[in-house]
């Protein structure tokens, strides 16, 4: 009899293998950042990453962070939605309460209210690039306060290939 494979991936590195492959959808120059929501039980829920809302095309909005007159109507803050509250959105099978997500990056605090208000329990982030900056630290403030744990997803260095 055969034994089972032993090189499976890990819960972890499966969703946030998730993350990571649904933030290489993003058009944005810059950063791209992707998210997927999982049940307690281990079943995916949603994916998201950041972009434009439906019909506000990416060829014709701004992707820039800031154009030379800086004109906020010219850059692409005022427009994209981001990967946590599109995959929040993007959910319509009813209740998100006690579910966790896996973020690529550490969530701003106007996603911290969205996934506080859904009832997401846990964060596993990725990348912390804007830890210190206000939006980072309200939403941890408002994280904390509301019971919300979070913690960095540590790297396996496993590297998953797929030819597609
Ligand atoms: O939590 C986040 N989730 C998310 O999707 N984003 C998106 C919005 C923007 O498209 C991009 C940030 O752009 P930049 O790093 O160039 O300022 O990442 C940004 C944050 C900020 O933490
Ligand atoms: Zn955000």
């Amino acid at each position: 009899m055969a034994g089972k494979r032993e090189d499976y991936i890990t819960w972890d590195e499966y969703f946030m293998g998730v993350a990571a492959l649904s933030a290489r959808r993003s058009k944005d120059p810059s950063t791209q950042v992707g998210a997927c929501i999982v049940s307690q039980d281990n079943k995916i829920l949603s994916m998201g990453y950041n972009g434009f809302p439906m019909g506000c095309s990416d060829d014709e909005f701004p992707w820039d962070k800031e154009d030379e007159q800086a004109d906020p109507y010219n850059a692409k803050y005022f427009y994209s939605t981001h990967s946590e509250l599109n995959a929040i959105l993007n959910y319509r099978g009813g209740s998100l309460e006690g579910s966790k997500l896996y973020v690529t990056l550490f969530p701003c605090n106007e996603c911290a209210k969205a996934i506080i208000q859904a009832g997401i329990k846990t964060i596993v982030y990725g990348s912390d690039k804007y830890d210190g900056t206000p939006a980072v630290n309200a939403s941890k403030r408002m994280l904390n306060a509301a019971g919300v744990r979070y913690y960095q997803y540590q790297p396996t260095g496993r590297k998953i290939e797929i030819e597609v």
